[in-house]
């Protein structure tokens, strides 16, 4: 591996933005210490450049191939064929198996250390579940399976805010009806483990003190609202503060992310997806990063989806992917992939 870590970037949906957004990046890679290659098809990714008028060569390397230093105008790719024809905004489940695909090149490229971090834009669920994996539910899990570890941890996190603002989840793409059976202790103990020791690891926090939400309404009222904080959280928290973590809760969830409590908080622990993500993107949309921690090699991602209305529209802000891009970056800098 070369000093100047290098980043793969799958391009996700083909009918979404993500091909848009890398191309955008591409026309204009700012200053970014790392070199780039993208994972897709290279002649969707020459006509959507076509469409979108940016002066971009896509220019696909053979297996083994270095990959150069990031010049302006220029996109290496790792090839990968589409698998249906595409249409900007017109979803085709027959493509699911391609953007799997490219995420299985970016894993099996950053497990095999041929590139330092993988950044991925965003992808259709439905399209991936209805064109043949109905287990799919997001990148997070895929990767926790594909890399074959029990537990990951979903973080975003904005420096738009002052003090940064990350949230993780406890679960994440859930349906509402199925929260509350997931949440218990040691799937909590997990979270919070991985949670503490990558804030550690990426974010250079020696000792992350972490809210923790609760999951009811006022934090279960002492019962009375629900019994997950009394019976779940607050013990699993009581006995990880014995050990040394700096754990702060089972708040509610209304009032924690308010600035008296996130002053001096590094981190906090939602209990659901749209618990933690409404209040992280409400403050940092557009500027965020999605970060998976707890794997085995580094991944981060946007703070958005397919936004298929926007697709060769020239619409599509490319300020997630290029900060998705630098923290993968500064992460591949700093901090050694667990083997
Ligand atoms: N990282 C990922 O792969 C990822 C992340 C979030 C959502 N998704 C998926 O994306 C699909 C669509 O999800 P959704 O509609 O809930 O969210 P979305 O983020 O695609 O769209 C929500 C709103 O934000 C706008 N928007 C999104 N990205 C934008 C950008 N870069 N610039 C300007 N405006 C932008 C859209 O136009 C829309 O109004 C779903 O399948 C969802 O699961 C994937
Ligand atoms: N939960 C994420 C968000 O709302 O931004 C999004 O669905 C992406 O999840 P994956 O990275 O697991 O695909």
């Amino acid at each position: 591996m070369g000093i100047t870590p290098l980043l793969v970037v799958t391009t996700g949906e083909p009918a979404g933005i993500g091909p848009d957004l890398t191309l955008a990046l591409a026309a204009s890679w700012g200053p970014l210490e790392a070199r780039v290659v993208a994972v897709g098809d290279p002649e969707l990714l020459a006509a959507r450049a076509a469409r979108l008028s940016l002066a971009v060569r896509i220019v696909p390397l053979a297996d083994g191939e270095a990959v150069p230093a990031c010049r302006d105008g220029v996109l290496p790719v790792w090839s990968v064929p589409l698998r249906a024809p595409t249409e900007a905004g017109r979803l085709d489940p027959g493509n699911a198996a391609y953007v799997l695909e490219t995420l299985d090149v970016a894993i099996v490229a950053c497990r095999q250390g041929r590139a330092d971090a993988m950044v991925t834009a965003p992808l259709h669920k439905g399209a991936i579940i209805e064109g043949g994996y109905p287990d799919f539910t997001g990148h997070t899990e895929y990767l926790r399976d594909a890399c074959g570890v029990d537990e990951v941890v979903m973080l975003l996190a904005t420096e738009r805010t002052d003090p940064a603002l990350r949230v993780a989840l406890a679960t994440t793409h859930l349906p509402l009806r199925a929260v509350a059976d997931a949440i218990d202790a040691g799937g909590l103990r997990r979270v919070i483990t991985i949670l503490a020791a990558d804030l550690q690891r990426h974010f250079g926090i020696a000792r992350p003190r972490i809210l923790v939400c609760g999951l009811n309404p006022h934090a279960g009222e002492d019962g009375h609202l629900g019994v997950e904080e009394r019976d779940i959280i607050a013990p699993t928290l009581a006995a990880m503060r014995d050990e040394g973590v700096d754990l702060v809760g089972p708040l509610p969830a209304d009032t924690l992310f308010t600035p008296r409590h996130l002053a001096d908080a590094d981190a906090v622990l939602a209990m659901y997806h749209d618990q933690g993500l409404p209040v992280l993107k409400y403050a940092g949309f557009g500027e965020a990063v999605n970060v998976t921690l707890g794997l085995p090699l580094i991944r981060t991602s946007v703070d958005h989806g397919t936004a298929l209305e926007l697709a060769a529209s020239g619409q599509a802000d490319a300020g997630s992917l290029r900060v998705a891009l630098n923290v993968a970056a500064r992460m591949a800098r700093d901090g050694a992939p667990r083997a």
